[in-house]
């Protein structure tokens, strides 16, 4: 963990009390006006001002998505609300509300847990949407369940099955730093911090959700397992083919410079690396791609994903017990 050395002894959960720590996390926080009641009753009240709810879940469990002497409490806290933030955004909708879930060891420190949701309420800031309930347990590792309420301000739902044939292949944000920071942390080193910093937090591009939405994308799903991984449940969903144009994919100079350090292999860390949450969708009209958006690839008659036309021959990105 990466804490300041001391003497003394921390205060830790189990001192503190599960009501004690409810109070400390909760104690202080303006909430959003769409948090018409917040945290301290049975269950919180969001409005809803499309009159329905977008809504999704992801468990980050400590030793599988962060490790506590990789990443500071504050960071892992900002990435349980980005994965969340991201999915809500994928569907072309504005996050409202989250509700956090918290497992872990009586002798974790309090300010651990005080630092999490701390970076967890950065990031909610960040992404406009407040903190309105969770729930705090013991546990033998540290586990954080975040739910994520959205709202679609009047628009369509953008799926992972609205793909056509002849639609072009776009995405927002980067690919392969989350990537590349766990291949550095994972040989034992610290830096670079730009690489580092983006596995620790990622920064997903919330507004390219909806914002494609309002282009009209005809697909869109948020890269959590790997680009090509996440763009074959798009080709499944869409009963398409997806042709990725490594042209057109943009592989970051840095990344080139880390993964020659490693003797490892930028191009892979971009097609099948997890983590960044960039969104990637598709469009009809290849001039209706937003700005910010790239174009790597085409969506065909067929199914499966191909790279320049032919199969990836490694794995296309992160399935748990593989
Ligand atoms: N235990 C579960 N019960 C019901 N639905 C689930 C469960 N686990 C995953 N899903 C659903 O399966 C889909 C794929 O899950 P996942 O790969 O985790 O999506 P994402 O990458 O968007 O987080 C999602 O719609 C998710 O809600
Ligand atoms: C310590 C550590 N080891 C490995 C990884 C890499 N990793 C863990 S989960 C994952 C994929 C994304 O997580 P998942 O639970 O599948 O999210 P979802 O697809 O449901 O959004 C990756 C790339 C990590 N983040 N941290
Ligand atoms: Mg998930
Ligand atoms: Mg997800
Ligand atoms: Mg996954």
């Amino acid at each position: 963990m990466v804490v300041p050395e001391s003497d003394e002894p921390r205060e830790t959960v189990g001192d503190v009390g599960e009501f004690g720590l409810i109070r400390r996390v909760t104690a202080g926080r303006r909430q959003p006006a769409t948090t018409l009641l917040g945290p301290g009753d049975d269950a919180a009240v969001v409005a809803a001002p499309d009159g329905r709810v977008v809504t999704t879940t992801d468990v980050l469990v400590e030793g599988v998505h962060f490790r506590m002497d990789w990443s500071t409490p504050e960071h892992v806290g900002r990435k349980a609300i980005a994965v969340n933030v991201s999915d809500i955004a994928a569907m072309g909708a504005v996050p409202t509300g989250l509700l956090v879930g918290v497992a872990c060891p009586r002798t974790t420190p309090a300010e651990v847990i005080e630092g999490m949701v701390s970076g967890m309420w950065q990031e909610a800031a960040r992404a406009g949407a407040g903190i309105v309930g969770g729930d705090v347990v013991a546990a033998e590792q540290i586990v954080i369940s975040v739910t994520a309420l959205g709202d679609l301000e009047g628009r369509a739902p953008i799926t992972r099955g609205g793909a056509l044939p002849g639609d072009v292949v776009a995405v927002c944000g980067r690919l392969g730093w989350s990537a590349a920071g766990l291949a550095v942390l994972g040989r034992g080193f610290r830096s670079p911090v730009s690489v580092v910093g983006a596995y620790r937090s990622p920064e997903p591009p919330y507004p390219a959700g909806p914002q494609a939405a309002q282009a009209g994308a005809t697909s869109m799903i948020d890269l959590s397992d790997g680009l090509l991984a996440d763009l074959a449940h798009v080709a499944t969903a869409s009963s398409v083919a997806i042709d990725v144009q490594t042209s057109q994919v943009l592989v970051h100079q840095r990344l080139v410079e880390v993964a020659s350090a490693l003797g490892a292999d930028a191009r892979h860390w971009v097609l099948t690396g997890g983590e960044d949450h960039a969104l990637a969708a598709t469009f009809s009209d290849p001039a209706a791609v937003p700005q910010g958006w790239a174009v790597i690839g085409t969506v065909r008659r067929g199914g499966g994903v191909t790279v320049d036309g032919r199969e990836y021959e490694k794995p296309p990105g992160w399935q748990h017990w593989r």
